[in-house]
């Protein structure tokens, strides 16, 4: 993909995330690998309603800021997906609501943050691991996912939103909004007894559909 589509395509799905309430305000942050190696990253302090494809911030493959507004203050957290996933091009991070409002209760698995509620869910994330509370731009954040060796593509950071790393945006944007969605559910059928998959179903999902879940 030339770096002007994919200028286009970061503005576009970056909006309609923004526009069905998925990140507000001007939380969230979205990169992507350019065809030279480089990234195009949504600037600091922007709101993903109006995202100007022309003003994005632009690194070269050796990681320079060769163009555009400055970058998101998590950059760290950016590239410690790059660095430790080869097959990552693309990494979103959103503030939505029902995956930090479940990041929040007391007694999920931090090593699964979600319940094995759809197929879809598993088959999007893999098992997604819950990060503590760091401050907002804490570089601290990308060690810790740099400690996960590239086992994730979807961490929960606690208190604050999720980060999901795709093959592309749309891969990426995907996955995430799986993650909201799964999160969604688990906090509506919360204490009313539903029904997860089993361990059995969970098997039979990660197999069929080759799940990163093990690792
Ligand atoms: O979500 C955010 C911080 O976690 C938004 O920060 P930026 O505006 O620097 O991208
Ligand atoms: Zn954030």
């Amino acid at each position: 993909m030339t770096d002007t589509a994919l200028r286009e395509e970061i503005c576009l799905l970056a909006k309609s995330l923004f526009d069905r309430g998925l990140t507000h305000g001007s939380t969230g942050n979205i990169s992507a690998r350019t065809e030279d190696g480089g990234l195009l990253v949504s600037p600091t302090g922007t709101s993903f309603g109006r995202l100007d494809p022309a003003r994005l911030s632009r690194f070269d493959a050796s990681g320079q800021l060769i163009g555009g507004d400055k970058p998101t203050k998590e950059m760290p957290l950016h590239t410690a997906f790059y660095d430790t996933r080869g097959t990552a091009g693309a990494v979103v991070h959103l503030h939505s609501c029902h995956a930090v409002a479940l990041s929040m209760m007391t007694d999920v698995d931090e090593d699964d943050f979600l319940p094995p509620l759809t197929p879809y869910g598993l088959m999007k994330l893999g098992r997604v691991k819950l990060l503590p509370f760091f401050l907002p731009g804490d570089p601290a954040m990308g060690q810790a996912v740099r400690g996960l060796a590239g086992r994730r593509s979807a961490v929960m950071l606690a208190n604050h939103g999720p980060v999901v790393a795709g093959k592309d945006v749309e891969a990426a944007c995907n996955a995430i909004e799986e993650l909201e969605d799964t999160a969604r559910l688990a906090m509506m059928t919360r204490g009313m007894g539903a029904r997860a998959l089993t361990e059995a179903q969970v098997r039979a999902v990660v197999t069929t559909f080759d799940v990163e879940w093990d690792a």
